[in-house]
């Protein structure tokens, strides 16, 4: 702390001395961290909890708590680069954790950028290949939202499986390009949108007034095989009665996920 502005800058050595301590102090700890990740498994099998590891809603508290952190220099991606490491990384000595990608290099680019380095991951030709890997024991699916697919509706049909993640979760990397989908339940963080599939016939602009005259805030997020999907603004839950009487035939929510942390 405290340099004088007329004394001479710390030399590279110097400089470089003090990146070599920080780095041994970060070491212990992401080493203390990940040896955490055992302690964790046996909390939850003590629970009763066999089930997938992954706690979606939990990872974004960790990760607003952090990007709300005082700090000088640390970028909110950086925290968030480096935290979703440590999350994944924990996640994968859970259990085994799997990834499957159906989309674009944009796709497994955004796949990457959420859950890291630690998972194994398969690139399949088809959505639906994706969707079944999303069902098999710890595995996490990526799919595009990729023109012509309707992958999203099929959720309707699988009401274990629910999109859980936006990608990207920052809007400076991006518009949203790709869901993540798992066996795993969703719940409220704070600031959530939810998915929402509906069958009308009508315009996705008559779909938005029709929920807006309703109090239910929606944005069109893609129209396909007869399908439109909606991010609704908040958390609802399936059997929202707004929702009930939402335009459609064959309608329902598939998910929710936090609201990118830069908005
Ligand atoms: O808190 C948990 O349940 C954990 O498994 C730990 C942890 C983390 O590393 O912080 C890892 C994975 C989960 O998705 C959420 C959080």
């Amino acid at each position: 702390m405290g340099r004088d502005a007329d004394e001479t800058p710390p030399s590279l050595d110097e400089v470089r001395w003090r990146i070599d301590a920080i780095d041994s102090q970060l070491l212990a700890l992401i080493d203390e961290r990940a040896g955490l990740s055992r302690a964790v498994a046996t909390a939850k099998r003590a629970a009763g909890d066999t089930g997938f590891g992954l706690r979606p809603g939990r990872e974004a508290l960790i990760v607003r708590k952090l990007l709300a952190s005082p700090r000088n220099d640390a970028s909110d991606a950086l925290l968030i680069r480096i935290w979703r490491e440590l999350m994944a990384d924990s996640l994968s000595r859970q259990g085994p954790f799997h990834l499957t990608v159906w989309g674009d290099g944009r796709t497994v680019e955004l796949a990457r950028l959420r859950f890291g380095a630690a998972p194994p991951m398969a690139v399949v030709a088809a959505d639906k290949d994706a969707l079944a890997a999303a069902k098999t024991p710890w595995g996490v699916s990526v799919l595009g939202l990729q023109p012509g697919s309707a992958w999203w509706g099929r959720l309707l049909a699988e009401p274990t499986l629910n999109i859980f993640a936006a990608l990207p979760c920052l809007t400076r990397w991006g518009p949203q390009a790709a869901f993540a989908v798992a066996q795993v339940e969703v719940e409220p963080t704070g600031g959530d949108q939810t998915f929402w599939v509906t069958d009308s016939p009508k315009s996705a602009a008559a779909v938005v007034e029709a929920l807006g005259a309703d109090g239910v805030a929606a944005e069109p997020v893609a129209e396909a095989g007869g399908l439109k999907l909606f991010s609704l603004s908040g958390f609802y839950q399936r059997d929202d009665e707004r929702l009930t009487r939402a335009p459609g035939q064959l309608s329902g929510v598939v998910g929710a996920a936090p609201v990118p942390f830069d908005v």
